[in-house]
């Protein structure tokens, strides 16, 4: 098994680099400013790394953005989130994240998520553990639905179907009873979470891969569950994820809520007056057949 230990020691070094970044330059919206400052965060990493690592190819969200193809191959690849949690920057809610995973054929081999005002630095190896500033992390184990908290995120969507989807799924989850909901605005946070104990568990249809590669592996390396939100295996491109305590707490989530239809990350952007468009938005066929035998 290939040793990719270096890249990983490498990428919590940029990534920590990376989150110093703390002057901001003003301008004429909070959209503006927040955009500069995503595409900054990526070019520091992606250059540092690519002079580093030349061969290898990068999944970046302020890239996509802006046009470059979303393309996960077998040759090693950086999935890479700068800034994971715009809105609480903007806001100065204090929840903003890194996120790098690393993968090769298609396999993450690390993951990294630096929790930057918090000053939290968490990465597992493939196979190696899951570590908070170097101590070893742990799931709570939690079997209990009804003794959880469960961490979503309300997520860009605001038509109809997405809010009427995501709010139901909440309905239902506190009708269980869960002891909770919580979104803390990043994903990647959220998931991390899950890995330290602090929740039980995570789910979301319509989250990017970057937001949610390299949390995944941390939350699997610190001994939880990983799945799809039918509680199948979890594929990173398909935008929907349950990381959760036990298979006991995933499987009674995905038994719970309601599929929400999504575009993977990996399908061909939507054709908008003839030019390509980086929209990636949740669209396509509705509910799934066997929704009706999901638990109300
Ligand atoms: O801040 P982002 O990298 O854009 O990721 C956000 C996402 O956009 C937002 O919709 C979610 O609610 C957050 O949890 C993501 O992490
Ligand atoms: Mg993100
Ligand atoms: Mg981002």
């Amino acid at each position: 098994m290939a040793d990719w230990t270096d890249c990983l020691n490498f990428g919590i070094s940029v990534a920590k680099r990376a989150g110093e970044q703390k002057e901001v330059k003003l301008k004429s919206s909070p959209a503006d400013l927040v955009t500069e400052t995503d595409q900054r965060v990526e070019k520091i990493l992606i250059s540092a790394i690519s002079t580093r690592y030349p061969q290898h190819r990068f999944i970046g969200e302020e890239s996509v953005a802006a046009g470059e193809r979303l393309q996960l191959t077998d040759s090693p690849t950086w999935i890479i989130d700068p800034i994971d949690g715009t809105v609480n920057f903007v806001h100065r809610f204090p929840f903003v994240a890194i996120s790098i995973a690393f993968a090769v054929n298609k396999q993450t081999e690390f993951g990294i998520v630096y929790s930057c005002v918090e000053d939290k630095l968490f990465h597992a190896q493939r196979g190696r553990g899951a570590f908070l500033n170097g101590e070893p992390l742990h799931v709570s184990g939690q079997e209990d639905i009804s003794r959880c908290v469960v961490v979503t995120e309300i997520g860009a969507e605001r038509d109809d179907l997405a809010l009427s989807t995501l709010t139901s799924n909440i309905f239902r989850l506190l009708k269980l009873p869960v002891h909770g909901v919580r979104a803390l605005g990043t994903a990647a946070v959220d998931m991390c979470q899950v890995a330290m104990g602090g929740a039980d568990a995570y789910y979301h249809i319509g989250m990017h891969c970057w937001d949610i590669a390299a949390s995944a592996i941390i939350v699997r390396e610190a001994g939880g569950v990983v799945t799809d939100t039918d509680g199948g295996w979890f594929d990173v491109m398909s935008r929907r994820v349950i990381a959760a305590s036990s298979s006991a707490v995933a499987n009674r989530i995905a038994q719970v809520i309601r599929p929400f239809p999504c575009r993977r990350d990996d399908e061909e952007p939507l054709q908008s007056g003839g030019q390509l468009t980086a929209d990636r938005k949740c669209a396509g066929p509705l509910m799934k057949s066997d929704d009706t035998n999901k638990t109300h």
